[in-house]
């Protein structure tokens, strides 16, 4: 590997403090008996620092761009080199006393690529070296599980169709470098991630990561739900995106990125988190959605511009300006179980969550073998309206946007108060009618991130709501990302009922409230 290090003189400061990465919470005390540092060979030594590994080396001094035990330095004055523990892969030694030590290489928002670090050990030292691996992969697993055993599904028709390329080149040396177990597998059509799900051993594996878009997760969950231990396996099953797609919104709320690179490493660093999911149900139909459910502009951007795919994202951007523009109202009743009312009780739900130190083990209790899906509480969509529900009418409804999640792309923070597993979902309503350059500065908060302060933009987190869609012919209504039959449906959400992997076990990656 030809890597350059961190460049700091002072062997204990740690390059990572700087605020690259995220030091993973410890879940178990480093073993008593480990040194923090480790001598090899007569000139070098390897020490557990704060936040990183500290490799202090002679043999790098005048080595100027030289290679030495598989790293190569760039520097020629330094004797030190640090590597944030965030990025520490793999760590072991062999029979010989090799040790070898395996860490993802890079900037924090560029690709990462595994490489690696060897030095020749005295034989005696065997206990104390294994003493000493184990402290360090204690500092760089902290919660989360090691090797984990992983079922990839890949979407060869992801994005530009590039997924598959992608995960050989970016994703599987992250994961094979961290020692995962691996089973990876093709999705031949649609709907083939549902019966995957559906059919798998829940015992075999510890997370299904989906290289794709957000449709094969939607899937995935989907399959899951289907099953008659179904709350089991959403339990069991850890579900993350992989960036394959052209919609990674997942990726980039749970793994603060989507670049596919950096999404692999804070995979296999991630904490179990429960989240929510939504049952949707319409017509005969229950759906479960993770991500969003929209009606009015967003709906009919998203899925209503596929002759504008030719633009790329600009399409979405502009089929909202040509919608704004044009006052589009989207007619509908609505009736809302409400948690909470108010922005600044939004504000106060978010924040107390967001205070909480990281979550370091999933305390949910594991259900029982034969527990399928939750009951729905307040019925489906053809049961009359819950008692203490009113339909209120909304004639000039311009969108009605649900999310589970924060990021709905990369620019789009939508639903920043969104948390995990609150047991709510955020709804944003706006009006069709307001004025054109308010809508238009309205789309420009968003990318700003000023969007929830907005008085025009109503923010609740509500548990359930039923929208009818009336005085329209036809239309859009998108259930994370997918079309949906334009006909009324009602939303009920199971808090804590799926599992996925995220960097702080309790929240998004994205800027809150
Ligand atoms: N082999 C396949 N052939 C056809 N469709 C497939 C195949 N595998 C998966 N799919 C479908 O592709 C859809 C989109 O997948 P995904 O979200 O991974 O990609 P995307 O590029 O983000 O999608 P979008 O087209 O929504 O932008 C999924 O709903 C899934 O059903």
């Amino acid at each position: 590997m030809t890597m350059e290090l961190g460049v700091d003189q002072d062997p204990f400061k740690d390059p990572s403090l700087d605020g690259a990465s995220t030091p993973l919470p410890p879940s178990q005390p480093p073993p008593h008996d480990a040194p923090d540092t480790l001598a090899v060979g007569r000139t070098a030594s390897l020490t557990l620092g704060t936040d990183s590994l500290v490799v202090l080396d002679e043999a790098l001094l005048g080595s100027k761009g030289a290679a030495c035990c598989g790293v190569q330095f760039a520097g020629k004055s330094k004797t030190t080199r640090s590597i944030p523990f965030y990025n520490i892969l793999w760590a072991e030694h062999d029979g010989d006393g090799d040790i070898t030590i395996q860490y993802a290489h890079g900037e924090p928002k560029t690709n990462v690529r595994p490489a690696i670090i060897t030095y020749k050990l005295d034989k005696s030292e065997g206990k104390l070296v294994d003493a000493w691996i184990e402290s360090l992969l204690v500092r760089a697993y902290g919660a989360s599980q090691r090797q984990k055993r992983v079922k990839v599904l890949i979407n060869p028709f992801g994005g530009q169709g590039t997924a598959q390329k992608i995960y050989n080149k970016h994703i599987a040396p992250i994961l094979a470098a961290s020692r995962c177990e691996l089973d990876v597998e093709v999705t031949k059509y649609s709907g083939h991630g549902v019966e995957i799900a559906q059919n798998l051993d829940i015992e075999a594996y510890d997370v299904v990561a989906c290289c794709s878009g957000d449709g094969i997760p939607h899937e995935v969950w989907n399959g899951l739900s289907k099953r008659p231990d179904a709350a089991r396996a959403l339990h069991k099953m850890a579900v993350a995106q992989l960036p394959g797609g052209s919609g990674n919104a997942m990726s980039l709320n749970f793994n603060g990125t989507i670049n596919p690179s950096q999404a692999a490493l804070a995979m296999v660093k991630g904490l179990r988190t429960p989240v929510d999911l939504t049952s949707i149900t319409q017509g005969d139909t229950r759906t479960i959605s993770f991500l969003s459910q929209s009606v009015g502009i967003v709906a009919e951007t998203d899925l209503g511009t596929e002759n504008m795919r030719w633009m790329g994202s600009a399409r979405f951007t502009m089929g909202i300006l040509i919608r704004l523009i044009t006052q589009t109202i989207y007619p509908a009743d609505i009736a809302v179980k409400v948690e909470y009312d108010t922005k600044a009780a939004v504000r106060e739900a978010y924040r107390a969550e967001a205070s909480k130190s990281p979550r370091e083990k999933d305390d949910r209790p594991l259900p029982r073998i034969d527990s399928g899906l939750p009951p729905l509480k307040h019925g489906t969509v053809n049961d009359p309206l819950p008692e203490s529900w009113t339909l209120v009418p909304h004639d000039k409804l311009g969108n009605f946007y649900a999310g589970n999640q924060s990021y709905m792309s990369p620019d789009a923070n939508f639903f920043p108060a969104a948390l995990p597993s609150d047991g709510c979902i955020d709804l944003v309503r706006i009006r069709g009618d307001i004025r054109r350059h308010t809508a238009i500065g309205t789309l420009l908060a968003v990318a700003k991130d000023e969007f929830f302060e907005l008085p025009h933009v109503d923010y609740q987190k509500v548990s359930a709501y039923r929208i009818i869609p009336r005085d329209q012919k036809d239309g859009y209504i998108s259930i994370d990302g997918e079309k949906v039959p334009f006909a009324p449906f009602q939303a009920e959400v199971h808090r804590g009922l799926g599992t996925a992997l995220s960097k702080s076990g309790h929240l998004y990656e994205a800027k809150g409230v």
